[in-house]
C-alpha cells in the first residue's frame, strides 16, 4: 500500500510565465520544488520570452485572475505568497483586491519592471498603483536597484543611498526590505535588508562574471517564500534565498544563447536542499 507524504507547505506566486524556463512564474515553480514546498500559481499575464528577449505579452483577463484566486482559496492552504509581473494598474488593483480577500500568509512583493533585454513588464502608470495599493501589503519587498529608485525617487550610488531608499519603502508601507544590489558594477554584490524592528544588515558575495543571471529576481523571492512557509524567520529567509540564488549563478548551465537560466540543482550539491522532508 502506498504511504501519503502530506508533509510540504504549499505557497502560491502570482505572477507571469516566460516560455523560456528562465524567470517569471517557470523559476518560482523550480526554486518552490528545490525548496520542498508545494507550488501554486495565479497566471497574471503570459510572455513569449527566451534567453535573448521577450517577443511578446498578454495580460489575462480580470475576470480569469479572480478565477484562479478562488479555485487556489477553495482548495489549498496558502503558508506564503509572492507577486512577480503584474503588467498594468488594472491587474495589479485585482491581485491587490484578492490578497485582501483571501489569507495567504506573508506577502513577498517582486516590484518586476523590466526584462534584462529591457522590455517592460510593468507599464509606467502601474508603478503609481504599485506604490499606494499594493505596497502597504508587502511583509517583504524585494526592489533591484533601478525598481527601488522607480519607486521611490531617490538615485542609488553608495551604500547610505541603499539605506535611505530602504526607509522611504518603510515608510511608504512596506514592512521589511531587500534592495538587491545586482545592478552594482563591482566584483562584490551586496545586497541591503532592513526589518520592521529596524534591524538592518547586509549580505555580501562575490560577483560570478557570467550572463547566465535570468530569472535572479524571482528566484531569490521565491526561495524567501517558501522558507517563510516551512516556518523560518524573515531574516533567516533573506539568508537563504541569497545563498540559494548564489549557488544557481555560481554554476552556470549553457542553455539558450542569451541571458541564460540558472542552475535550479546547483544548491543541491551544495548540500542546501531542504532536509526536513
Ligand atoms: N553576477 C552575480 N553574481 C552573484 N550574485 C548576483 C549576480 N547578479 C545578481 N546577483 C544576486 O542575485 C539577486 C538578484 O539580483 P538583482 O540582479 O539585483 O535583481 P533582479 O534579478 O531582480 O534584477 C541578488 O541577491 C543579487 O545580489
Ligand atoms: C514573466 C517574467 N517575469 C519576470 C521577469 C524578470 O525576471 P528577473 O529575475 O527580475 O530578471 P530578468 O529575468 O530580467 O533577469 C521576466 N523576465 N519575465
Amino acid at each position: 500500500m502506498s504511504k501519503t507524504i502530506n508533509s510540504f507547505p504549499e505557497v502560491l506566486t502570482i505572477a507571469g510565465t516566460d516560455s523560456g524556463g528562465g524567470a517569471g512564474i517557470m523559476a518560482d515553480l523550480k526554486t518552490f520544488q528545490a525548496r520542498h514546498v508545494f507550488g501554486t500559481a495565479v497566471v497574471v499575464a503570459v510572455t513569449a520570452q527566451n534567453t535573448l528577449d521577450v517577443q511578446a505579452s498578454k495580460l489575462m483577463p480580470q475576470s480569469l485572475i479572480n478565477a484562479q484566486f478562488a479555485a487556489i482559496a477553495e482548495d489549498f492552504q496558502i503558508r506564503a505568497c509572492k507577486t512577480g509581473m503584474l503588467g498594468n494598474s488594472n491587474r495589479v488593483r485585482a491581485v491587490v483586491q484578492n490578497l485582501k480577500k483571501y489569507n495567504f500568509g506573508p506577502i513577498i512583493v517582486d516590484p518586476v519592471m523590466i526584462a534584462k533585454g529591457g522590455t517592460a513588464l510593468l507599464s509606467e502608470e502601474a508603478i503609481v498603483t504599485v506604490k499606494r495599493e499594493l505596497l502597504p501589503l508587502a511583509t517583504l519587498i524585494t526592489p533591484n536597484i533601478p525598481e527601488a529608485e522607480k519607486l521611490t525617487g531617490q538615485h542609488i550610488e553608495n551604500k547610505v543611498d541603499f539605506q535611505k531608499t530602504a526607509r522611504i519603502l518603510q515608510n511608504l508601507g512596506a514592512q521589511n526590505v531587500l534592495i538587491k544590489g545586482g545592478h552594482q558594477n563591482s566584483d562584490t554584490v551586496s545586497d541591503y535588508v532592513l526589518l520592521a524592528n529596524q534591524t538592518h544588515f547586509w549580505l555580501t558575495k562575490p560577483r560570478t562574471h557570467t550572463n547566465c543571471t535570468h530569472g535572479t529576481g524571482d528566484t531569490i523571492s521565491a526561495c524567501i517564500t517558501a522558507e517563510l512557509a516551512h516556518g523560518a524567520d524573515l531574516a533567516t529567509a533573506i539568508r537563504c534565498g541569497k545563498n540559494y540564488v548564489t549557488a544557481t549563478i555560481e554554476h552556470p548551465i549553457q542553455v539558450g544563447h542569451g541571458h541564460g537560466p540558472l542552475n535550479h540543482w546547483a544548491a543541491q550539491k551544495e548540500g542546501l536542499a531542504y532536509e526536513k522532508i
